[in-house]
């Protein structure tokens, strides 16, 4: 059975006139990436914030690993280790000195773990050198340090390759990948590139307005945004069965609504088109379809910034 790090249930937020959340429902299973996409003020933090006990519903209940009562969820909270909107670094300290104050603010006594940590990060020789003299890339590799302190299950992420050259966003990228792997620390994290959060996730969550407008595996953001033939016929069951016996592949998807998205033939579609002729399949759509990472996202939340 499933564990789940943490469930939503119709959880809303709003703030005078604003709804910033709306009757968010989610569940997020131990082990994963979770990816939270969407644009520039769409409730990402909101919803992170909610969850981190930084802010409360207005609407709605959240249960972590299992445990939805106040006092539980305060308990609970202790297992997860946040770093939202920015990294909460003192830029006059050094890495070290921050690690430091924060391990003291939070009461962890082992001393160790802050050399540790820096290593994980890859701060283990910036010495004496401020946070103010820090690259981005770095402050945000700092950041994470600090969030996993309390050697938490649950990473909540806001944001942390938003500004990033490449270089810093592989960076980040292979470190979150190893925290998931080796420490296998459940992570959400927050993006409004979809590109960019495509190769560190392993599950999608997109947000518009408040709402979550889709969540999807990686296997099925992949199907969405392969090329394919998409073939819609009056025999749909035909369809697959010339598929298989005379194009020999087993490589297409038959979709709720009975159209055959096929992953094989790309350069070779008068052949397809022929065959099916042949076999007297009334083809009604017969067409190449496949979005980019860029065009799906916007298939999801909508085109214009200012709807
Ligand atoms: N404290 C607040 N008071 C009033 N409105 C707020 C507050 N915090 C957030 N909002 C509003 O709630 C909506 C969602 O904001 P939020 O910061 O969660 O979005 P976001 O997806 O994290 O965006 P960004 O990527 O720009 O940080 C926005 O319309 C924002 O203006």
């Amino acid at each position: 059975m499933a564990k789940y790090v943490l469930k939503t249930n119709r959880l809303s937020k709003s703030y005078k006139d604003t709804k910033s959340l709306s009757d968010v429902s989610v569940a997020l299973e131990a082990g994963k990436i979770y990816g939270l996409v969407g644009r520039n003020g769409a409730g990402k933090s909101t919803f992170m914030k909610l969850v981190a006990g930084l802010s409360f519903p207005t609407s709605g209940s959240l249960e972590l690993f299992g445990h939805s009562n106040k006092q539980a969820l305060q308990a609970e909270r202790k297992r997860v280790g946040c770093m939202i909107e920015y990294p909460s670094l003192d830029l006059n300290l050094s890495a070290s000195e921050n690690m430091r104050m924060h391990r003291i603010l939070r009461g962890v006594p082992n001393k160790e773990v802050e050399q540790e940590l820096l290593t994980l990060v890859g701060l283990n020789d910036t010495k004496k050198k401020k946070a103010k003299n820090f690259s981005l890339g770095m402050k945000q590799r700092l950041g994470i340090a600090i969030a996993l302190l309390n050697s938490p299950e649950f990473l909540i992420l806001d944001e942390p390759i938003n500004g990033l050259d490449p270089l810093g966003v592989i960076d980040i990228r292979n470190l979150l990948k190893k925290l998931c792997e080796e420490k296998q620390i459940t992570i959400l994290i927050s993006s409004h590139n979809l590109p960019e959060l495509y190769h560190v996730a392993t599950d999608y969550i997109f947000i518009h307005h408040g709402e979550i407008k889709q969540t999807l595996s990686r296997k099925e953001l992949d199907e969405r945004c392969s090329q394919h033939l998409s073939i819609t016929c009056d025999q749909p069951e035909k369809l697959t069965s010339v598929l298989e016996m005379e194009l020999q592949t087993t490589n297409y998807k038959v979709m709720p609504d009975n159209t055959v998205k096929v992953f094989d033939y790309l350069s070779e579609k008068e052949k397809v088109a022929q065959t099916l002729f042949k076999h007297g399949l009334a083809v009604t759509n017969f067409s190449v379809e496949g979005d980019t990472l860029e065009d799906y996202f916007i298939s999801v939340v909508g085109g214009a910034e200012n709807e």
